[in-house]
């Protein structure tokens, strides 16, 4: 498994070994013992398939409290995929890290609690898998609207088609500290 640093510490983008034959392809989707090394042990409990198509932008998404860590691949098709540090007081607040995740690379792409996750699809269709270490809860669920000029992201599609929650999501400095994770070093 090759393990790559994102320009967001904590963030990590990991490709698996495929092992190939005349039967088709095998690979880790999820290896716990090989994520030790580094310090990781995500407790996953709840797993998620979404398929979007051409143009579908799903983001920038969070949960406070109950924060949820997401270990994020694409089955079908390709993503350009987006973390946001969101955590309050932390040394890279704002800023995102981006990865194309696709069936292709089989990338897994590491989001620790305290980000914020956004996706949009490239081509005509993506599914991704995505793993979590808090389960859903609605009430925590919360967006941030992903065209936000602080956050200075360069999303690759342009009028992206969205869900009704977040196109009317509120900008990062719209929403009060106590309702952002806090930056636990
Ligand atoms: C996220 C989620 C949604 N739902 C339901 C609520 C709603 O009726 C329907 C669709 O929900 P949403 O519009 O929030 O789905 P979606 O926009 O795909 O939300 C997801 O986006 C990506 C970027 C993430 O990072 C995820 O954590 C999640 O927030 O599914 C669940 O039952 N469980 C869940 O865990």
């Amino acid at each position: 498994m090759k393990v790559t640093e994102t320009d967001l510490p904590g963030c990590l983008l990991f490709e698996p070994r495929v092992f190939g034959d005349e039967r088709g392809f095998f690979y880790e989707a999820f290896n716990l013992d090989k994520l030790a090394p580094l310090g990781l042990a995500p407790r996953f409990v709840q797993g998620n398939v979404s398929r979007s198509g051409r143009g579908v932008l799903r983001g920038l998404h969070y949960q406070w409290p109950r924060p949820q860590g997401k270990f994020v691949s694409v089955l079908e098709g390709e993503v350009w995929d987006v973390a946001v540090d969101i955590r309050r007081g932390s040394p890279t607040f704002g800023r995102s890290a981006a990865a194309v995740l696709s069936a292709e690379n089989k990338r897994q792409f590491w989001i620790p609690e305290g980000f914020a996750h956004g996706f949009v699809v490239l081509g005509e269709q993506a599914t991704l898998n995505y793993l979590c270490t808090a389960t859903y809860d609605p009430q925590a669920d919360a967006a941030i609207r992903w065209d936000d000029a602080d956050l200075a992201i360069d999303w690759p599609v342009g009028n992206p088609m969205l869900s009704g929650k977040d196109a009317a999501a509120p900008f990062l400095a719209d929403i009060p500290a106590d309702r952002l994770p806090p930056y636990e070093g």
